[in-house]
């Protein structure tokens, strides 16, 4: 059995965790470069913790500059075993209104001005990503956001676009309509991919702030109408994230949907033909396989 260590990414309003208890910012050097900010380390409920602003203290990162490499490989560095991420993301549905949150379970990718992967010439590496999101973590976070008080819709489709402005109308109805996305937001891929790489359990809690352009009722989405959301949405966020550690507890059983052996049959460079250099940058994130 291994220590559960849960690594919390914060998203737009999202910048500390004051729940923390012993808690220390600390610099994790990766090769990837800079993650977006220091890690806030600390304990809660006897459960090891590591806090991530992703978009950087004082929110200094655009989500097509947040270093996603960088951010995994330092949570995996520090001995994390299940991300969390928290991002605002606007809403395609009625019924995920401003201030719900959503426990997604799917992914679009439409973004493209980014790296995606850890592996690349000189180990190539093809994981499966069919359920992008881990259930048994999912479904702590729905018990956690239930407990809290917070209505919460349990299962979505997430649309990543690349930002940083928001959608046209067309892309907003074509999402919405055609697509059967149910939120929107520019930040949880390639968050998500990059954390089934590094064999993370991954869920992903989407805090609606918006309508984001298609609702007659509500005019197009500004940061402004955004920021109104944020506060409320950050305190609910908190009270969620405070309740995970007693939930999945201090010692952890292996994942039962394969998250954290997600490379077990993934690397597909012989042995002999791997690049060294490429190796030793994927210590952290791969070294249990490699
Ligand atoms: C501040 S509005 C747009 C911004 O908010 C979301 O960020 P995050 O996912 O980190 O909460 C969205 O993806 C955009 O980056
Ligand atoms: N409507 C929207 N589109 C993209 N990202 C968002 N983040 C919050 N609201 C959003």
């Amino acid at each position: 059995m291994a220590e559960t260590m849960i690594g919390v990414i914060g998203g737009s309003g999202v910048y500390d965790l004051d729940t923390l208890e012993d808690r220390k910012w600390v610099t994790v050097e990766t090769p990837w470069g800079d993650a977006s900010d220091q890690l806030l380390t600390g304990t809660l409920d006897g459960v090891r913790m590591a806090f991530l602003p992703r978009h950087g203290r004082g929110h200094r990162l655009s989500p097509s500059t947040v270093p996603y490499r960088a951010n995994i490989d330092a949570l995996k560095r520090l001995g994390v075993t299940d991300v969390i991420s928290v991002s605002a993301c606007g809403s395609f549905r009625e019924e995920m209104a401003p201030g719900d949150f959503v426990i997604v379970d799917q992914f679009i990718d439409r973004t493209f001005a980014r790296e995606k992967s850890f592996f690349g010439s000189g180990c190539v590496a093809h994981v499966s990503l069919g359920h992008p999101t881990c259930p048994r973590l999912g479904a702590h976070a729905l018990a956690a956001a239930i407990d809290a008080g917070i209505t919460v819709h349990d299962g979505g489709t997430y649309l990543a676009m690349e930002g940083p402005q928001f959608s046209t109308l067309a892309e907003s109805r074509m999402y919405r309509e055609s697509w059967g996305a149910d939120v929107i937001g520019m930040t949880n891929m390639p968050e998500a991919k990059l954390a089934r790489e590094a064999e993370l359990c991954y869920a992903s809690v989407a805090m609606v702030t918006d309508y984001d352009c298609w609702h007659e009722d509500h005019g197009a989405v500004e940061v402004s109408d955004i920021v109104k959301v944020l506060h409320g949405n950050a305190e609910k966020a908190r009270a969620l994230v405070s309740r995970l550690p007693a939930m999945l507890g201090a010692v952890r059983a292996p994942c039962p949907h394969g998250c954290d052996r997600a490379l077990e049959h993934a690397i597909i460079t012989a042995p002999a033909a791997r690049d060294p250099e490429v190796l030793a940058k994927l210590a952290a994130v791969a070294g249990r396989v490699l």
